[in-house]
């Protein structure tokens, strides 16, 4: 199988990201983990850019040992000096010299003729041979550039010398088609290609950044250029963790090895995001949050059947934390139980689809449902000895500051297999509920005791109401509704002391009528 080196640009291509400044230390600390993750060519910088950068440059070249470090340079002597200044002390040094090529980059920003051009790449990589023993030449907008034009550029620099040859599409133009034609071309008809490594540096202006990469590898290419997350210049590179894996996991397509590790990559993607600001989006492929989460009961029923079903990788092989079954309003009951039973509860079926009725409910009010709120629904029902003898089915509330509350409420009567419904008036909407459960249920329940807490946090937290209930005989139970609804999780309390009390009310004269007289 053969093999493609990967180039990483984060430091110099990411970094121009607009808003995105490294200090020395921060781009120290990225190249360390580059090298971890098994990167052969690390691009510090451009030294010459700044006093700052060529400092930085230098410390990267110092502090790697493995990767070959290089710095960006024009195609100008005192470019490429500030390059061997700051990286005459590093154990590997390298240069990435640059001119651009395309007939709009020649007349409007270099004003330079097709022969000037050539004259002065050719005399760019003679100098940097006499410093570097490693120089890399980029024929910038390579993309846009007269393919025998390019040949040309080609031929003069491979044999002034240089060591690898990148095209860029440096304005994400081209289509995989026509960016694989490039090297097909440059192959078929440079004198001493076979002399250099072929290098593809893409952007991603039309989202293609990743399939023109992949389609330079299908053409042949031995190196590869991107950056960690896709960050850079505009709409930024091709993102290197989506290359490294699209190559890992179509290995049998594409027959490339890479020596990375991969493992490295989520670490990798973090560090890079919490040092430039940039933040990566939920859905970027390989290393966005949602990468491995899966929130669709269809989908999710065949993740917890076989993972293979929806993902093509496995996160740990790129370091990310498991698959997350999300639950949300699209999971099923598959995903709902094998949820409830990670946080240790077990249910049969029907508990199962009581709780299910529940929680769907719930969806339907709150965005993100946390364990929190799980824990709180299912412990509405836990340890639940008595008997459920109303049941909660709906409620409408009538409130306004001049207007007297009024609550209609609907409750199931489960031994009599009827609606029940009431309304009454009160001082406040909870005391209008709960007078209206008094009605229904025929009784004057005193109420000693009403609590709220929130479960979780935001604006549609889960609201969680304890009351305490007293019957005639003095006998006292408490009562726990949740709901994103403080009003309905009070109903709910309410409703659940009242069966509390009706079952143990009459368990009790149960007990009391076989218990024989005079005992
Ligand atoms: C595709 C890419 O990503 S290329 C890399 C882009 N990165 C950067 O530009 C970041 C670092 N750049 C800088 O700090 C500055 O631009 C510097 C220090 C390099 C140069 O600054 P200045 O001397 O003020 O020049 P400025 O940036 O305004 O203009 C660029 C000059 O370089 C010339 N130039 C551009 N590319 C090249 C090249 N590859 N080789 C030789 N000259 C070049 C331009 O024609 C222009 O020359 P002119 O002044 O004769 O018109
Ligand atoms: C310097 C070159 C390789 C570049 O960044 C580009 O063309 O996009």
């Amino acid at each position: 199988m053969r093999s493609v080196q990967f180039f990483d640009t984060t430091l110099r291509d990411g970094e121009q990201s607009p808003g995105v400044n490294l200090s020395a230390e921060q781009k120290v600390a990225i190249a360390l983990q580059l090298e971890k993750l098994g990167i052969h060519v690390i691009e510090a910088g451009f030294a010459a850019s700044s006093q700052g950068d060529l400092q930085a440059v230098k410390q990267v070249g110092e502090a790697v040992k493995e990767p070959i470090v290089v710095s960006l340079a024009r195609a100008v002597e005192k470019d490429i000096e500030a390059a061997w200044e700051a990286l005459k002390g590093a154990e590997t040094p390298g240069l990435h010299i640059f001119l651009a090529t395309s007939p709009i980059h020649r007349e409007y920003k270099l004003n330079m003729t097709q022969d000037q051009v050539l004259e002065r790449a050719e005399a760019a990589v003679r100098y940097a041979k006499k410093y570097f023993p490693h120089v890399e030449f980029s024929t910038e907008d390579g993309g846009r550039t007269e393919k025998d034009f390019l040949c040309r550029v080609a031929e003069r620099v491979i044999d002034a010398g240089v060591d690898v040859l990148n095209i860029p599409d440096t304005v994400g133009f081209l289509s995989p088609q026509e960016y694989g034609d490039i090297f097909r071309y440059l192959k078929a008809h440079v004198r001493g290609i076979e002399k250099v490594k072929l290098s593809a540096h893409c952007h991603d202006d039309l989202g293609l950044a990743t399939a023109n990469t992949l389609a330079a590898i299908e053409a042949g290419v031995e190196q590869v250029e991107g950056t960690i997350n896709g960050i850079g210049e505009r709409a930024g590179n091709a993102a290197l963790e989506e290359i490294a894996m699209a190559l890992a996991t179509r290995e049998s397509h594409y027959q490339v090895g890479t020596g990375l590790h991969l493992k490295e990559i989520a670490r990798t993607s973090r560090l890079v995001s919490k040092m430039t600001g940039m933040f990566v989006p939920g859905n970027k492929a390989v290393v966005g949050a949602n990468a491995f989460a899966h929130e669709s009961g269809i989908h999710q029923d065949g993740m917890l059947k076989n993972a293979a079903t929806y993902e093509i990788m496995r996160p740990e092989t790129v370091g990310q934390t498991d698959t997350r079954l999300v639950l949300g309003k699209h999971s099923g009951r598959h995903a709902f139980r094998d949820k409830l039973s990670s946080l240790g509860y077990s249910f049969n079926d029907q508990q199962i689809n009581q709780l299910f009725v529940r929680f769907k409910e719930m969806t339907d009010r709150k965005k993100t449902i946390e364990d929190e709120d799980l824990v709180s629904l299912v412990e509405e029902r836990i340890g639940e000895t008595e008997e459920e003898v109303f049941t909660f089915e709906a409620i409408q509330l009538a409130y306004g500051n001049h207007s007297v509350p009024t609550a209609s409420l609907r409750l199931y009567d489960n031994r009599n297999k009827r609606l029940l419904e009431e309304a009454a008036c009160g001082s406040g909407s909870v005391d209008a509920i709960f007078k209206a459960v008094d009605r229904v249920t025929g009784e004057d329940w005193a109420l000693t005791d009403y609590k709220i807490v929130s479960v979780t946090h935001g604006k549609d937290a889960l609201g969680e109401v304890y009351v305490k209930l007293q019957d005639g005989d003095g006998r006292t139970v408490q009562g726990r509704g949740v709901s994103t609804d403080v009003l309905e999780a009070s109903a709910r309390a309410y409703v659940h002391a009242v069966n509390r009390l009706v079952s143990r009310r009459e368990r009790n004269r149960e007990a009391t009528a076989g218990v024989p007289v005079g005992s």
